[in-house]
């Protein structure tokens, strides 16, 4: 198994002024799965491009197994590249579109047909290997396309966005399959998406990106748990963590308005020793740490929220309830069992041990 190193790796295109890719600094190691995620634009799929070799390096260097390969083609980089539009030839079959990079590269008729025939059981496609691309669907093409990475048995599998050509159902259902053929595969992987969701479910590690630059590299749960700024805390988590413009003084946040706050003890500490108090801050609260029970609102009844149902998603299991309160929306994941409409006065409480606070010209999360 391969590993690969990007070391301060930095693209500018020619003809702009600025670097889409800034210091982009990651040791993969072998087996991994890691996963680009970001906004458009940010960089993600310039980077692997980079890593294919599509796209040239202007800064820093690529490494794979402690070789540079900076200057290597990429048809000698032994890596396969999965691409969101599958790229299948439409008059060739299934069959031929799985053999097609074999034969470029002379393999041996009766080792193509082992190859192929082999992704065809992994993949499930062993009856589909008479039929064109035209009589598949959206699924079973990705899955094609996916075969050709597989029978080239390349130690490093490259994947840009390839499933956002799917419908919503299908994309859940390849993700889960993704998953499987790498536990199965234990091919080196790097993915990129900018559903965080995907992101979440697929990486071992994932690297959160912004206008060209990394954020923060971390497991789904680091990431999720501790992220390093207010970009990372927002952009991952479905619906999004809430934030609230506060004023901390002496061990109580206001927002000025219908927001008046008391913060833990630990918390409180933590803020004033670094230097916090009597200052505006960012609080960040995610949905599911506001909750409607009577046992957590009795225990921190200095922590409760009056607020105005805006619009209330039922989900099933849980209800995700839009509120306002003077002005100010957030949104609490909330057990179905607490139902309420549009209009109705409702109190919440606020976990804000569970919640962080961001330095609001830094952006960064204040911790200990
Ligand atoms: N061929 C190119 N020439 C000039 N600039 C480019 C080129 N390709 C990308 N860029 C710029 O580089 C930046 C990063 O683009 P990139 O495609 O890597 O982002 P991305 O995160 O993959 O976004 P998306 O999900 O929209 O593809 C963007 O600002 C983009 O305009």
């Amino acid at each position: 198994m391969v590993e690969v190193d990007l070391n301060h790796i930095y693209k500018k295109y020619e003809g702009n002024d600025k670097y889409s890719v800034n210091d982009f600094d990651l040791h993969i190691k072998p087996k991994e799965f890691i996963v680009f995620v970001g906004p458009s634009g940010c960089g993600k799929s310039t980077t692997l491009r980079m890593i294919a070799g599509l796209e040239d390096i202007s800064k820093g260097t690529l490494e794979i197994d402690g070789k540079v390969m900076n200057d290597v083609a990429p048809k000698d980089r032994n890596i396969a590249m999965v691409f969101q539009n599958y790229a299948l030839y439409p008059h060739m079959t299934i069959y031929d579109n799985m053999a097609f990079g074999l034969k470029l590269r002379h393999y041996k008729k009766e080792d193509i047909d082992k190859r192929v025939k082999n992704a065809a059981k992994i993949l499930g496609l062993e009856d589909y290997l008479d039929k064109k691309p035209g009589a598949l669907s959206g699924g079973q093409r990705q899955r094609v396309a996916l075969g050709r990475a597989i029978v080239r048995d390349a130690p490093i599998f490259l994947m840009d966005e390839p499933l956002s050509n799917l419908d919503a159902k299908l994309r859940v259902s390849m993700r889960a399959e993704i998953a499987k053929l790498h536990q199965r595969l234990g091919t080196t992987s790097i993915y990129v998406t900018h559903d965080q969701t995907e992101a979440m479910t697929l990486a071992d590690r994932v690297v959160v990106m912004s206008v060209g630059h990394v954020q923060q590299i971390g497991t789904p749960l680091e990431v999720y748990n501790e992220p390093v700024n207010q970009f990372v805390a927002g952009f991952i988590g479905s619906p999004q963590m809430n934030f609230f413009n506060v004023h901390y003084k002496d061990g109580r946040m206001s927002d000025g308005k219908g927001l008046n706050l008391e913060v833990p003890e630990g918390k409180a500490k933590m803020l004033e020793e670094q230097g916090y108090n009597d200052k505006d801050l960012v609080f960040g609260i995610r949905p599911e740490d506001i909750h409607s029970e009577e046992a957590f609102m009795e225990t921190w009844p200095n922590d409760v929220v009056t607020s105005k149902v805006v619009v209330s998603e039922l989900l099933g299991a849980t209800i995700q309830l839009y509120q306002e309160v003077d002005g100010t929306e957030f949104v609490a994941i909330i057990n179905s069992r607490d139902f309420h409409q549009p209009g109705d006065v409702v109190k919440m409480g606020f976990d804000i041990n569970k919640g962080h606070f961001f330095d609001k010209d830094t952006t960064l999360r204040i911790h200990n």
